[in-house]
C-alpha cells in the first residue's frame, strides 16, 4: 500500500547531480518504494532536466539555493563547491509529509529501504572519517518550518565546521553521537565506497549486506568511463577506480544506462545535428561529445549551465574559480541568468576529450553512431572466433593480402 505522507527526499543544484538523483529515484522505483519520491532542485536545473525529473519522482520542489559560502572551512575539506550542500536545509521546508529520508544524489538503493521510516529524526550512519559524527547522505527528518528557522538561525550564528551541511547539521542534533543508539544507522544503510579501502576486512565481512551505497567524495559515478559492449567502467585521468568499488560503479552505469538515458533522449530537443555547424567546430567528433567522460569539466565547473569561456578553461579551472563564477551567476537576478542548457547541449560543448571509439557517449545522441559500428565489428569479430569466414567474399585471400599490404607499406 502506498504510504503517501512520507517521502525520499534528495536534492540537485545542478543538471550534473540531476543524472545521480535520476538513478538514485530509479534505484528506489526498482525496489518497490511504498514511499513518494520528492527532489529539490534550483533554477540552474534545465527545462529538459525538470520533464525526465517529473517521470520519477513524484514531486519536484524548486528552492532558493543557500550558499555557505565558507571558503575557509570548505577548503579544509577540499571541496570548496559544496558550499551550497546548505540547500539540503530546504528538506524540512516539505512539510506535506508527517516523515522523511533525505538522500545525497551520489546514492544508490540495493534493495527496499523502507524500513528507515521505523527511525525518529534525526536518524544517520556515522561518518566512516570521524565516526562519532553522521554522515548526512542518508538520514531520516521530521519537515517542520520551525526546525528549518531554527537550522538558518544556527548556520547565521554559528557557521558550519566544514562549510557544508554536514557540519552544520553536526552541530545541530550534536546529542546524535551519545543520546540515543537507535539513531544510529547501521553502516550498510549509507556504505561509502571510499571505506571499501580503509576496513578490507569489515568490507569482505559486512559488505555483502549493503543497502544503500553512497559515493562519497570528489568522484561521481557520472565522472567515470563506461563501456557499454564490456559494461565495464575504468578510471580516467581524475578519477581512480579500486576493485571493490566496481561491481557499484557498474550497476550505477547499469541502471543509467537501460533506464535513464532513454528517458533523457525522449526530452532532448532540439537535434544535436542542426546545433553543430553553429559552433563551427571541426574537432569534435562524435565520441568526443560526452560531458560525463570528462572529470574535471563535471567536477569543476558543478553547474547546470557551462559557458564556452569556462568549458576552455574547465581542465585547468580551481575550485577557487569555480566558486567565483558560481558567485557571480548567483548574483544575477534570476530573470538575467542565462537560461540552464539541457544535458544534450552540453554534450556538444567544444572540450577535447580523450576518448575512443571503444567508449560510447551516456548522453549525445552522436555517440550511439560510434556503438553501433562498434558492435558491426564486434560482430565481424566474433564470426571469425567462431569460425564463420567469409573465404569467397570479403575474407577471400587477396583482400586480407591487400589490407595487409596497405598496413605494411
Ligand atoms: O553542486 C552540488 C553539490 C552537491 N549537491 C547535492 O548535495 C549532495 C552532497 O554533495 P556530495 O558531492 O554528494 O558530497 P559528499 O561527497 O557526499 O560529501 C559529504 O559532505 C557534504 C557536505 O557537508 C555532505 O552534503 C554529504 O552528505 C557528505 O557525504 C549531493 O549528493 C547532491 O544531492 C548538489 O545538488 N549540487
Ligand atoms: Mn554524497
Amino acid at each position: 500500500m502506498p504510504v503517501t505522507d512520507q517521502a525520499f527526499v534528495t536534492l540537485a543544484t545542478n543538471d550534473f547531480y540531476c543524472h545521480g538523483a535520476l538513478v538514485l529515484g530509479q534505484s528506489l522505483r526498482n525496489h518497490k518504494t511504498s514511499r513518494r519520491l520528492a527532489i529539490l532542485i534550483t533554477p540552474q536545473v534545465s527545462r529538459e532536466m525538470r520533464a525526465a525529473l517529473r517521470t520519477i519522482f513524484d514531486s519536484v520542489v524548486d528552492v532558493k539555493e543557500i550558499d555557505s559560502n565558507d571558503l575557509v572551512h570548505l577548503t579544509l575539506l577540499k571541496r570548496l563547491e559544496l558550499g551550497v550542500t546548505f540547500t539540503k536545509l530546504h528538506c524540512w521546508t516539505l512539510t506535506q509529509y508527517s516523515k522523511c529520508v533525505f538522500m545525497d544524489a551520489d546514492t544508490l538503493v540495493l534493495c527496499n529501504v523502507d524500513e528507515l521510516f521505523e527511525r525518529q529524526e534525526l536518524s544517520a550512519a556515522p561518518d566512516s572519517g570521524w565516526p562519532d559524527c553522521f554522515n548526512s547522505g542518508v538520514f531520516v527528518f521530521q519537515p517542520s518550518l520551525k526546525t528549518f528557522k531554527h537550522l538558518l538561525q544556527f548556520a547565521s550564528e554559528h557557521g558550519s565546521f566544514d562549510g557544508g551541511d554536514q557540519g552544520l547539521l553536526n552541530s545541530f542534533f550534536s546529542s546524535w553521537a551519545t543520546k540515543d543508539i537507535n539513531k544510529h544507522l547501521p553502516f550498510i544503510y549509507n556504505l561509502s565506497t571510499s571505506t571499501v579501502y580503509t576496513y578490507a576486512p569489515a568490507f569482505q565481512h559486512f559488505g555483502k549486506d549493503t543497502k544503500v551505497i553512497h559515493f562519497l567524495g570528489p568522484a561521481k559515478p557520472w565522472n567515470y568511463n563506461y563501456n557499454p559492449q564490456t559494461r565495464t567502467v575504468t578510471s580516467n585521468d581524475s578519477t581512480s577506480v579500486s576493485e571493490n568499488q566496481l561491481p557499484f560503479l557498474e550497476l550505477w552505469w547499469i541502471t543509467y544506462r537501460s533506464s535513464i538515458l532513454p528517458l533523457l533522449e525522449k526530452f532532448q530537443e532540439p537535434p544535436i545535428q542542426q546545433k553543430e555547424p553553429e559552433r563551427n567546430n571541426d574537432e569534435l567528433t562524435s565520441e568526443s561529445k560526452n560531458p560525463l567522460f570528462n572529470n574535471s569539466l563535471t567536477a569543476s565547473t558543478n553547474s547546470g549551465y557551462i559557458s564556452e569561456s569556462v568549458v576552455n578553461t574547465s581542465c585547468e579551472l580551481s575550485a577557487k574559480n569555480n566558486i567565483a563564477i558560481k558567485k557571480d551567476e548567483c548574483s544575477l537576478e534570476s530573470d538575467n541568468v542565462e537560461p540552464s542548457k539541457s544535458f544534450m547541449e552540453l554534450s556538444v560543448q567544444p572540450v577535447l576529450l580523450q576518448t575512443t571509439n571503444e567508449f560510447v557517449s551516456p548522453v549525445a545522441e552522436g555517440t550511439i553512431q560510434p556503438e553501433a559500428k562498434e558492435s558491426s565489428a564486434e560482430n565481424e569479430r566474433r564470426k571469425w572466433e567462431d569460425g564463420h569466414i567469409d573465404y569467397l567474399g570479403k575474407d577471400a585471400f587477396e583482400n586480407i593480402k591487400k589490407k595487409l599490404d596497405a598496413f605494411l607499406l
